[in-house]
């Protein structure tokens, strides 16, 4: 398929329906991390523009046109919004590239999931109308009990750049769904898709309010959404600093929030795999694709020792022909990371991993070839001890470093050796073996015979440090509804009969 040349769009901030200038006027750079250039730009919210946008949620709350709707009648939203998605396919598939450097390919595929959560979020909007009212059976029969589950009302949402159009849909599409208005506040390194968004939105006839799209930096954007003391929700993903400070900054207001915090995950690689090559395909692409910025990104290869030279032979040579280039290059298979500071960051991790006695296998530097562009070469870290920072913190970039074990024993404590708990990964051929490894990884999310493949039907989170509250699926409209306990005295004509009745005294 051809690459589309397009045009870049401005915009302005998305409120109560219509584009807005930020009070304050202010507009960030975006900057394409392929050429280091800035190609466009983006508004830069404030506090005042967080308190205009919250006003204007509320007032869809209250208005017939949104605050009042079935969720059938939400669905034909979401589905038109899922359809000019699919319509624009190519040119956000694009502008993705351009503003996060994700390969094209990556980022049209992310686009496809955009479109089915938007549908799957529809049919479950449908079939909330039927689950909207329950009754709970009581042991009496003077009271009837039942449970609504209504809109929690206005809601928050504050996404990274790593998946820019694509973990904004996966907070956007179940609050809608949900019935709640929402706003959004997209990570100021990746934000021009989801300000598309905004475009789509009004396309559609979004009732104005429903959704609202701040741009702007973290401390300026985001910390005023938090701290408003008229939203009622946030559900957050991006780095632990920051949400150890929107979890702060809520506890204040006793608002609920969601948090999808990175990790470090294990993939555990046994000598009975199926096939050499097939474990080897699965270990890299666990860690390398996305650019290596995936929260889930299994970065700690745990292998068993009486494969290991083979395996990590067989490892480096697919990892020589990975194609990194201009990520809209076709058969591009890792472009650069996500911003300068990533950049750097990413560098400090292996020149640390170096100082502390590891062994740069492979890479650990920017590829020759490539003289602009936050470019890393795909790097694979031995020598590493359970101590070394490399073992321990979360990289967000395409370095995987390897372990060595003997015992099945030492392979767990290995892969719990961690404070995160997002992901982990088996690859063996015994399948009783990956059973006792799925009870015993400490984690939200495990793969067996594969690493990373995400659905939009099945729940997604952490534990331990990598956060709680779980995305996608049915769990993801939980987070958007309250529920409501009604109870009702039915027989009317009883007295209660707690207190003496002055009658009768
Ligand atoms: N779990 C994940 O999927 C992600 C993890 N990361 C990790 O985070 C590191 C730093 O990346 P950043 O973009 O700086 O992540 P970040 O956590 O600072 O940013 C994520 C979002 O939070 C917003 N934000 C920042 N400070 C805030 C505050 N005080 N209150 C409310 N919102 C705030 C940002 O504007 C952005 O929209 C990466 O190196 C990586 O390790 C980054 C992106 C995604
Ligand atoms: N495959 C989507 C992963 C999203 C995330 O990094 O949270
Ligand atoms: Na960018």
């Amino acid at each position: 398929m051809a690459i589309p040349n397009i045009r870049i769009p401005s915009r302005q901030l998305f409120i109560d329906g219509e584009w807005r200038e930020p009070v304050k006027k202010n507009r960030l750079p975006a900057i394409n991390p392929a050429t280091e250039e800035i190609f466009g730009d983006i508004p830069a919210a404030t506090a005042e523009d967080v308190d205009i946008a919250v006003k204007a949620a509320r007032r869809a709350l209250g208005r017939d046109d949104w605050g009042s709707t079935t969720g059938a009648q939400r669905a034909k939203y979401l589905r038109a919004i899922a359809a000019k998605v699919l319509e624009r396919r190519p040119e956000l598939a694009t502008l993705e590239t351009i503003d996060n450097g994700k390969p094209w390919f990556e980022a049209a595929s992310d686009i496809d999931d955009v479109v089915a959560c938007f549908e799957y979020y529809a049919d479950l909007a449908e079939a909330l109308d039927s689950k909207k009212k329950t009754e709970v059976k009581l042991h009496l029969d003077s009271f009837k009990t039942h449970v609504f589950r209504e809109p929690l009302g206005v809601v928050g949402l504050i996404t990274p750049w790593n998946y820019p159009l694509l973990m904004t849909t996966w907070k956007v599409a179940p609050a809608l769904a949900a019935g709640c208005a929402a706003i959004l506040k997209p990570s100021e390194l990746a934000s021009i898709t989801s300000l598309e968004l905004g475009e789509i939105c009004r396309e559609v006839g979004l009732p104005p309010g429903a959704l609202n799209i701040l741009t702007g930096l973290g401390h300026e954007a985001g910390s005023p959404l938090v701290s408003h003391p008229d939203v009622d929700k946030i559900a957050f993903t991006g780095s632990g600093p920051t949400g150890v400070k929107i979890m702060t900054a809520a506890a204040q207001l006793v608002k609920p929030v969601t948090l999808e915090l990175g990790g470090k995950s294990p993939i555990v690689v046994f000598d009975d795999i199926h096939d050499l090559d097939i474990a080897v395909e699965w270990t890299l692409f666990g860690c390398f694709w996305t650019n290596g910025q995936i929260c889930s990104a299994t970065s700690r290869l745990i292998l068993q020792e009486t494969i290991a030279p083979q395996f990590l032979d067989r490892l480096l040579e697919w990892t020589k022909n990975i194609k990194i280039s201009d990520p809209l290059e076709e058969d591009c298979k890792l472009g650069p990371l996500i911003s300068r500071g990533q950049y750097e960051k990413v560098l400090k991790f292996i020149s640390t991993a170096k100082n502390e006695g590891a062994t740069i296998l492979y890479g650990g530097d920017r590829p020759q070839h490539l003289n602009k562009g936050y470019y890393i070469q795909p790097t694979v870290i031995t020598d590493v001890d359970t101590s070394m920072e490399i073992w321990k913190e979360e990289v967000f970039g395409p370095v995987l470093c390897v372990k060595t074990f003997k015992t099945e024993e030492e392979a767990i404590a290995l892969a719990n050796d961690t404070k995160y708990g997002l992901g982990a990964a088996i690859l063996s051929k015994d399948l009783e073996r990956c059973e006792r490894f799925t009870k015993a990884f400490q984690s939200g999310i495990v793969w067996i015979n594969c690493s990373q493949p995400c659905f939009w039907q099945p729940p997604w989170g952490g534990k331990k440090r990598s956060g709680f509250g779980r995305e996608l699926g049915e769990w993801s409209l939980e987070n958007y509804l309250n529920i409501k306990q009604v109870t009702q005295y039915v027989s009317t004509d009883e007295p209660w009969a707690f207190y003496k009745s002055p009658s009768k005294l």
